[in-house]
């Protein structure tokens, strides 16, 4: 059986290959940009005001002036203007183009407007004072989104900015989510007393849907024959394949055999740790992922939470920022396996976060995810933990 850190290790080096699609600003939040994004034009594009109200030539102020007769009034959306009357202002608006011979702009609220005149009532004027110059922010040219970035909110307004209506990005896997187990009905069904409802199966659709994966559900009874035909057609339909259940040693598992007839490389079966112990990871000779996680509902929850998110975040190399957080209580755990117990975090004034730990009963007690927000990591080598001792974190919220 191998390790938590080996597990990882494996999927990291069973990656989906990289292909790039193009992608509407308005689908693009989230996805990771595939080529450098350069800047059309400076950002900003020309001398911007940034205050309405005059603008004037500093030099007049500077000897002495405080009344400028009105000349004009210029909003933004109005192209650049020259002004050879130094000793006159312009009102002037935010975002309009700063004009030619005037260089410094004051406020509505440093002035009196009086008969077409205004007249400047501070002494704290400074010369090119209340402008955005052209280009400060980055040149014409400039890559300003690098290949690779994640992206958000802050990289869509760039990318919007510089004239990008469709961004370049990786495309996201298909998925096929798979249900086994003869006890399993749909969600619409009344469960007879020996039957449950499939719902596991919809956390991991909730988990890969999150993070942009498209999915599609299917169930399978445990028939060895009609799972060694569906699944046969599912790998050929979908990018990745994750099943829940059907893959530990009852005398109904069939998932491991079925996969390995239909050519799917094993790379790792059971994993060091709980829930999630019972785990298998493989490769089609087509190069696809299988995940086929133990069916305990917060088993597949864990495994998909930490797992498939690793997997897309590796294959589209991104390196994620493991959160450390403090455990609030002492605990024992005596398994030499990882232990992802469920917890949720608070924030303490001293910029601290701690894990208030929930250990419910066990990974057949889904209900008890729902007062949790992530897993803390309690590594495998040590049996007894105390409060106050910083260990990984991984949210699912
Ligand atoms: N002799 C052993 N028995 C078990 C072991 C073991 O090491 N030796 N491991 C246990 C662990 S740990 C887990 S986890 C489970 C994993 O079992 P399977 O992957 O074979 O899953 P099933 O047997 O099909 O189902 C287990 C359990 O989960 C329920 N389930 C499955 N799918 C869903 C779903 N989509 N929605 C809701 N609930 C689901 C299923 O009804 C069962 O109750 O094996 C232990 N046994
Ligand atoms: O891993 Mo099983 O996941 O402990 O119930
Ligand atoms: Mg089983």
């Amino acid at each position: 059986m191998i390790s938590y850190q080996e597990a990882l290790e494996i999927i990291s080096q069973n990656t989906f290959k990289q292909t790039v699609e193009k992608v509407s600003l308005s689908e693009a939040t989230n996805r990771v940009l595939a080529e450098d994004i350069k800047a059309d034009r400076a950002l900003p594009p020309y001398d911007r005001v940034t205050m309405d109200g005059i603008a004037i030539s500093y030099s007049v102020y500077a000897d002495g002036q405080r009344q400028f007769p009105i000349a004009e009034i210029i909003g933004a959306g109005m192209p650049q203007k020259s002004f050879n009357t130094p000793k006159q202002c312009v009102q002037i608006m935010t975002g309009a183009i700063m004009p030619n011979g005037l260089d410094t702009i004051i406020r509505y609220e440093d002035l009196t407007i009086t008969d077409e005149v205004a007249t400047i009532n501070v002494e704290t004027v400074k010369e090119k004072q209340n402008i955005h110059f052209k280009a400060s922010d980055k040149a014409a040219g400039d890559v300003v989104l690098t290949k690779g970035t994640k992206l958000s909110a802050a990289e869509l307004i760039v990318a919007a900015a510089v004239g990008c209506a469709k961004l370049p990005v990786y495309k996201l896997p298909k998925a096929a989510i798979i249900t086994t187990g003869d006890e399993l009905v749909a969600i619409n069904e009344t469960p007879l007393e020996h039957q449950v409802r499939r719902s596991s199966n919809y956390g991991v659709e909730s988990l890969l849907n999150q993070w942009g994966i498209e999915t599609e559900q299917f169930h399978l009874a445990d028939d060895k024959a009609l799972m060694l035909k569906e699944i046969e057609q599912i790998l050929k339909d979908f990018d990745v394949l994750v099943m829940t259940g059907g893959v530990s040693r009852g005398k109904f598992d069939y998932l491991p055999e079925v996969l390995e007839e239909l050519g799917v490389t094993k790379h790792f079966h059971k994993v060091k740790q709980r829930p999630g112990k019972p785990f298998w990871f493989g490769t089609s000779d087509a190069g696809k992922q299988v995940f086929a996680l133990p069916g305990n509902p917060v088993s597949s929850f864990v495994c998909a939470s930490i797992y498939i998110r690793y997997w897309l975040n590796t294959s589209l190399n991104q390196k994620p920022n493991t959160t450390y957080v403090k455990l609030q209580q002492d605990l024992d755990f005596p398994p030499p396996l990882t232990y992802f117990l469920e917890c949720k975090l608070t924030s303490t004034k001293q910029g601290e976060l701690v894990a208030e730990t929930f250990k419910g009963n066990g990974s057949g007690d889904f209900a008890n995810l729902t007062q949790a927000d992530g897993f803390i990591t309690l590594p495998d080598n040590q049996s007894a933990f105390k409060a106050g001792e910083v260990y990984p974190y991984i949210p699912f919220r």
